[in-house]
């Protein structure tokens, strides 16, 4: 079993009075490791390490060898797959074909930063362009930001990190992380795993501990130049307000619509709206939740979708066979279940599902739903979606963006001029034709409007966020 502590430069911070809490497993509470968290003077020791590091070793870095130890990373954690996603399966509870695909991603992205580390960056700016510029041309250079603080959640422990840390070493920058306090051990798991393939102690340190204690000392401190989020809404824009001048990026939440417009192919539709509502029980942000299927289609909609969700199969997470594993905390469990029955009092109907056993919510099909129900206007974070008919184009435009939120939406046509029309129309940072909200891979730019989020991230558009551009002119004479 892991017992972990933070990491500061290079060395594993323990005892000395640091408390002591256990993980459990969200399946069956049995205990899968121990986290001893770290204290104010901890954040101050690792940003200050993450400084220097960066002034004496990271931002000098050649881009040739920030590249080849990211590579060096990728194959490091692709031959340790099994393990890694053995530990997504107990600290997360997380299906583990879906943790081996999170492994699987996460390679993928290592491979990605470390192409893109050698990638050029700055562009050569014309500057007789403009009247008086004559004999003059300019750069626009970018430089690494510094010290970037990385504030990540439970969902996907090892691939958002990685998100924030690799493209932060792309850029040549340093970090200190705050993993979530119930997913802290494949976070520590990969950050030895960093330093091993080659990356210098002390450019990536890991602060263990509950958000409200360190968030605050971490993104206010004076040396930190960016702050990069990923997590729900309401802590987000509050550690938007505490970073001040800062840079920063929010990764928020949603409930992301999916359209199913008359003419698309509806067993594609069906199939990828099974995958991406309940895939890791819904607890993804980008998770299909509002379903909006034009009246004509509706009840054959409903009739291939209904057995194929009542047909997924829940229960331990470490089998091959499960679809759907626990919710992260019998806290999560019980409010979708609150959240189900509200809808139900209030006139939904539960076409499958609709129960909890333990932290397992039995994946669920609601119908009649009303558009201020919790279940269709709050983000969801659970094995649930809503099925909404509607008539126009327009209906189904002005309903997927009747929405606090903007992540990702969805959209199934077989008309080419439609899909465009209602893609430009979608107030989302991402639009698929043809497949769900659910579907990302870690190159495309990704991050929401409205109370999504701020910011990009996707390898090529965080590395950019974690730099900053200086001009330098020429005058040639
Ligand atoms: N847009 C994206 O890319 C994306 C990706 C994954 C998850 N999410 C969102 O994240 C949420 C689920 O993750 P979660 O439950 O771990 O989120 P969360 O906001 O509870 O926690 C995220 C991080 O913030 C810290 N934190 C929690 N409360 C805090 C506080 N009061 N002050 C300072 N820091 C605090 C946590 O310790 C953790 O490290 C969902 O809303 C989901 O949509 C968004
Ligand atoms: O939870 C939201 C994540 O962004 C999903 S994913 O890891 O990017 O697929």
């Amino acid at each position: 079993m892991m017992r972990i502590g933070s990491l500061i430069n290079g060395v594993e911070v323990l005892g000395g009075g640091r408390q002591a809490h256990d993980i459990r497993s969200p399946y069956n509470g049995e205990v899968v490791g121990v986290v001893e968290y770290g204290s104010r003077e901890d954040v101050e020791r690792a940003v200050e390490t993450a400084h220097r590091v960066f002034h004496e070793t990271m931002k000098t870095m050649p881009a040739h060898q920030r590249s080849e130890i990211l590579r060096r990373s990728a194959d490091r954690l692709e031959a340790q797959l099994e393990d890694f996603a053995t530990v997504l399966v107990g600290e997360a509870g997380k299906p583990i074909r879906d943790a081996q695909a999170e492994v699987g991603r996460a390679v993928q992205l290592l491979r990605f930063t470390s192409e893109e580390a050698k990638a050029n960056n700055g562009e050569l700016i014309k500057v007789d362009s403009a009247a008086g510029g004559e004999n003059r041309i300019g750069f626009a250079k970018r430089y690494p930001i510094g010290v970037v603080a990385a504030i990540t959640p439970f969902n996907f422990p090892l691939n958002l990190v990685l998100h924030k840390v690799a493209t932060a070493f792309a850029a040549g920058c340093t970090v200190v992380l705050k993993p979530a306090e119930k997913t802290p051990l494949s976070a520590m798991k990969l950050a030895k795993l960093l330093e091993e393939a080659g990356f210098p102690k002390g450019a990536l340190n890991v602060v263990n501990g509950t958000g409200v204690d360190l968030v605050e000392p971490l993104v206010t401190h004076p040396l930190v130049k960016k702050v990069t989020f990923t997590g729900s809404g309401p802590v987000g824009w509050k550690i938007k307000d505490m970073a001040g001048p800062r840079k920063v990026t929010l990764e928020l939440g949603s409930n992301s619509p999916n359209i199913v417009l008359n003419d698309a192919n509806l067993e594609l539709a069906v199939a990828s709206i099974v995958r991406g509502g309940f895939a890791f029980s819904g607890q993804a942000c980008i998770s299909v939740q509002r379903v909006y299927v034009q009246r004509d289609v509706y009840a054959q909609v409903l009739e291939l979708l209904v057995p194929k969700v009542a047909a997924l199969r829940a229960g331990d997470p470490a089998l091959e066979t499960t679809d759907i594993g626990p919710m992260i905390s019998e806290q999560a469990a019980s409010r979708a279940e609150e959240w189900i029955r509200e809808a139900a009092d209030q006139g939904a109907t539960i076409l499958t599902g609709g129960e909890r056993n333990g932290n397992i919510i039995s994946p669920t099909v609601l119908a009649d739903t009303k558009h201020d129900m919790k279940v269709v206007c709050q983000e969801v974070f659970a094995p649930l979606i809503t099925v909404i008919p509607f008539d126009s184009e327009a209906e189904a435009v002005a309903a997927a963006n009747d929405s606090d939120y903007g992540l990702q939406a969805g959209l199934f046509t077989t008309d080419i001029n439609r899909a465009f029309r209602v893609a430009d129309m979608l107030e989302t940072g991402g639009v698929w034709i043809n497949d769900v909200s659910t579907f990302r891979t870690d190159h495309i730019p990704y991050g929401g409007v409205k109370m999504s989020g701020v910011g990009k991230e996707g390898v090529k558009y965080a590395i950019e966020d974690m730099t900053e551009t200086k001009f330098i002119g020429i005058r040639l004479y």
